[in-house]
């Protein structure tokens, strides 16, 4: 059994006079009573000591208490103002629907509301006091915040103990001493569903979706309208567009605004892997079935996608025979593992892309016509940056927002001159060369705006590497010349394929080697 000590508290009214707060301790010294707290205002002490049993040792001390000079009143109250002041601030820390959380310098909490409770699935009296590694394991940026002494905003932390795993976002903000020294640190939590709840309270679902898709051109706007009128029908999709223009993020959008969004978005890229692991990646295998393949088989993208989406990027990219197996897939809406001859039923809609010319494709019979129909059900072309250099300042901004964030910066823009140069340029590479001309820009700048001269443009620069022959063919040692075909192929790949993947495919070496050869010669693609 618990006992919990009471206490009295008494209000003693008094005139101003020196020494009265000296007699009033003094009284309550010689009485042997054990003094808690003291507060002391003009006019008025209040005094919180351990409860005395007897009533009449109770009425004993008041009576000596007005015996001092000057003492006018001494009255018994519930609370001191601190305690009225510390339970009024709990009560609203606990009623507030986030999660605060303080340690000290120690690591010990101090501080750990009743939302804290529901996140950590943990009493506060089991956990205040003690060190907060006991909950959180060394991560946590709460941890690392009293380590730097950084604040923090709306970091997605998803950490697991013996017993639980939790998922929440949080903000911390520290506590300094007068030199400026961490000495504790605070932090507000919620739990990740209940944000995403609220998000969505406050955004349309099409506004949440296509928040990361950055852009208000007319040309963007409409292609986002397209997708929101499609999203809901089960039709397949052929997403076009030139390479980096953001065709997967329109794919994932649209499955997010479909019926399916509950299910899975897989996503596989034709160009990334060999025919025979697309198959098998696609389709799945029965154990045994190939020298290579692990023991227990695998289940295929297809049915890892059932009821939801599949994405097939860089369809263009995919062989003959694996085409005609899309197309049998597509008409007759099963799959069979590799090795197996049982037919399995498959419900996945097919959102597939492409930056090649599957028209020209099927003309050279390398694209199937057949399959080409199946594909182009819904058509969406995906504008180039080129087309919407309207769009060029917001993106710019977006990205500087995101990059701070990853490069710990805190850059906060660019100037009119390098905006102004940026619409210029023709940006083959599109959003994702823009994206790493700002980050390269933010690498250089050493102020608060990115300038027009912390701009290197990349296939401006790729005209350094060409070799001028006539002046050098006889000064060249063969291995001089050798590296600068070398250099002259692997530039002329990057720049007809624009990936570094097809750019590969294209020399007849892996997508290693590319990446060698381009660091080995200070080529810089991305
Ligand atoms: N409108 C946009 N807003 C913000 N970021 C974008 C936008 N469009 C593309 N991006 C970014 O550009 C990069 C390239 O996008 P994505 O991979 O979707 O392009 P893609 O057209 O599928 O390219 P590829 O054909 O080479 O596969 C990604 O980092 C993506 O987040």
């Amino acid at each position: 059994m618990i006992f919990m000590k009471t206490y009295l508290r008494l209000e003693i009214i008094s005139c101003d006079r020196m020494g009265m707060v000296l007699d009033i301790l003094k009284k309550v010294y010689v009485n042997n009573i054990s003094i808690h707290s003291l507060e002391v205002f003009p006019n008025k002490v209040y005094v919180k000591v351990e409860t005395l049993e007897e009533e009449g040792k109770k009425l004993h001390i008041i009576k000596n208490l007005l015996s001092i000079n000057g003492v006018l009143k001494v009255q018994e109250i519930e609370l001191l103002s601190y305690e009225k002041n510390e339970r009024r601030l709990r009560a609203i820390i606990d009623a507030v629907q986030d999660g605060i959380l303080a340690i000290n310098h120690n690591g010990e909490v101090e501080l750990f509301n009743n939302y804290c409770e529901k996140i950590f699935h943990i009493k506060k009296e089991n956990i205040v006091g003690k060190n907060i590694k006991e909950l959180l394991g060394f991560g946590g940026p709460i941890i690392n915040l009293l380590k730097t002494g950084e604040n923090y905003d709306n970091i997605e932390v998803f950490t697991k103990n013996a017993k639980n795993s939790f998922h929440y976002i949080t903000s911390g903000r520290s506590v300094k001493d007068d030199k400026g020294k961490t000495i504790a640190a605070v932090a507000s939590l919620k739990d990740i569903d209940e944000a995403i709840e609220m998000s969505n309270a406050i955004t349309s679902k099409e506004e949440f979706v296509f928040k990361n898709i950055i852009g208000n051109s007319s040309s963007i706007t409409k292609t986002k309208e397209i997708c929101i009128a499609v999203a809901k029908s089960n039709s397949t999709i052929l997403l076009r567009g030139e390479s980096g223009t953001g065709k997967e993020l329109f794919a994932s959008a649209i499955h997010k605004l479909s019926a399916r969004a509950d299910k899975n978005f897989i996503a596989i890229n034709c160009a990334a892997l060999p025919d025979n692991l697309i198959e098998s990646e696609l389709f799945g295998y029965v154990k045994g079935s190939f020298t290579g393949a692990t023991k227990n088989g695998k289940t295929g993208l297809f049915k890892a996608a059932d009821n939801g989406t599949l994405f097939l990027d860089e369809i263009g990219e995919l062989s003959l025979p694996l085409q005609a197996k899309l197309l049998r897939v597509l008409q007759e809406g099963t799959i069979r593992k590799i090795g197996s001859s049982v037919e399995e039923k498959v419900d996945v809609r097919i959102i597939a892309a492409t930056n090649r010319n599957l028209e020209d494709m099927i003309k050279n019979n390398t694209f199937r016509e057949d399959l080409y129909y199946r594909l182009n059900v819904i058509p969406i072309y995906i504008p180039s940056l080129r087309d919407r250099i309207e769009d060029i300042s917001m993106l710019v901004n977006y990205f500087i927002k995101i990059l701070n964030k990853q490069m710990g910066r805190n850059i906060k823009g660019a100037e009119m001159e390098f905006i102004e140069e940026l619409v210029k340029f023709n940006w083959p590479g599109n959003i994702r060369e823009l994206k790493n001309v700002v980050e390269r820009a933010m690498n250089l700048c050493h102020g608060s705006f990115l300038k027009r001269e912390n701009l290197i443009m990349d296939f401006q620069k790729t005209t350094n590497y060409e070799i001028d022959s006539k002046n050098h063919e006889f000064n060249f040692k063969l291995k001089d010349v050798v590296e600068a075909a070398e250099k002259k192929a692997l530039i002329s790949a990057i720049q007809n394929c624009k990936s570094c993947r097809n750019a590969a495919k294209a020399l007849g070496v892996s997508h290693t080697t590319i990446i060698n050869k381009l660091n080995k010669y200070g080529i810089n693609f991305h």
